[in-house]
């Protein structure tokens, strides 16, 4: 669905979250733009240790100690919600995490977990709200609702469990779903029944969503736009379509290659070698340059910034800024990564 002409619902610029630690300070999330539109999935993917998590939480004010936000914008429908100003989007924004038993609190029956959230959020008491309950519950297709809103999550199964908390996550009535990892630690057939979940979801609710993950074939199935990110940037942004067609950033290759039935039966899956480095310093080069096996002699002293290489499509890679040299003079007010 192409809804970028409208406002967008969520608009992050120059986001930049930092833990800063006894010996060190940790750039997290170091100069990271997107935006998503009213209704659209945007995706975020990356492996583990790139900032994706850091980047949902900061997103919905849940930064802890010794992390702060230290620069940038998170603007929501226009309202700048950084330097605390969360509480007056508090339900418009929800999340749901990895790891469903978590997230929900094993001492209190799966119906009084959402009922509290309805209360909180949509003022609903009593009878109503018991029945908004066992609504929502059937929503997620949770079967015989109407019972099971009585049990407690240890009596639900693990796919079970997480549609619970995609439930408990929609009684706020948001109209944005941060999505971290919520397939994960599930299983393949119940990964892929969430994931049609989601899908309905969002056209019954005119939901827009943040789907986080490190799997692009998940990413693949559910989202509209893609960001790669890698070390607490944005390194490609580009249409699903786009970025599976004609990836531009070497590192984005990489995960694509890496996803199990694009190569040739019996081949290894190959892996890009090595690990995400834990970005400390300010960027004073390309932080994929150590694992690329593109990369050069400038790609060690100059950090590289987006330039566009197709329609909505940005890359941040020093590969690409040869040719679209003479682009180079307008701001670089592209949608997405650090400047
Ligand atoms: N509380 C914290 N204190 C210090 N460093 C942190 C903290 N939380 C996250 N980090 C660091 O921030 C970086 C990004 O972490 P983040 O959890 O966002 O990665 P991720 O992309 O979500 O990875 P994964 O796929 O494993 O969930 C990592 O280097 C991590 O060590
Ligand atoms: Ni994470």
């Amino acid at each position: 669905m192409d809804r970028t002409g409208e406002d967008p619902l969520l608009a992050v610029e120059d986001l930049q979250t930092v833990f800063h630690t006894d010996k060190e300070t940790i750039r997290a999330v170091d100069g990271v733009s997107f935006d998503v539109h009213p209704g659209e999935t945007v995706g975020i993917v990356g492996e583990s240790g790139s900032g994706k998590s850091v980047t949902a939480r900061s997103i919905l004010g849940l930064i802890e100690e010794p992390g702060v936000v230290e620069a940038g914008s998170i603007r929501f429908r226009g309202d700048e919600l950084t330097g605390g100003n969360w509480d007056a989007h508090r339900g418009d924004l929800a999340i749901v995490f990895q790891d469903p038993i978590n997230s929900m609190n094993p001492v209190y029956t799966v119906g009084n977990q959402i009922r509290e959230a309805l209360r909180i959020h949509q003022d609903l008491r009593g009878t109503a709200a018991r029945e908004e309950a066992v609504r929502l519950l059937e929503a997620v297709g949770i079967p015989d609702a109407p019972r099971r809103v009585d049990e407690y999550p240890h009596q639900f199964s693990g796919g079970m469990r997480q549609r619970a908390v995609i439930a408990m996550a929609l009684a706020c009535d948001p109209d944005l779903l941060v999505c971290d990892e919520p397939t994960t630690a599930l299983d393949v057939t119940i990964q892929a029944q969430i994931l049609d979940l989601l899908e309905e979801l969002q056209a019954e609710e005119d939901l827009a969503i943040l789907f986080i993950t490190h799997d692009m074939g998940v990413i693949e199935e559910t989202t509209d736009r893609v960001n790669v990110m890698y070390a607490g940037e944005i390194v490609e942004t580009a249409p699903i379509d786009r970025l599976f067609e004609s990836p531009k950033h070497p590192y984005t290759r990489g995960l694509l290659a890496s996803i199990p039935g694009r190569t040739a039966r019996d081949e290894r899956l190959p892996t890009i070698e090595g690990e995400v480095p834990t970005p400390t310093e300010e960027a004073t080069a390309c932080r994929f340059a150590d694992r690329c096996a593109e990369s050069f002699d400038a790609c060690e002293r100059v950090h590289p910034g987006h330039v566009t290489v197709g329609p909505d499509h940005s890359a941040a890679c020093l590969l690409h800024e040869q040719e679209y040299e003479p682009e180079l003079g307008d701001d670089g007010d592209g949608p997405g990564g650090a400047r």
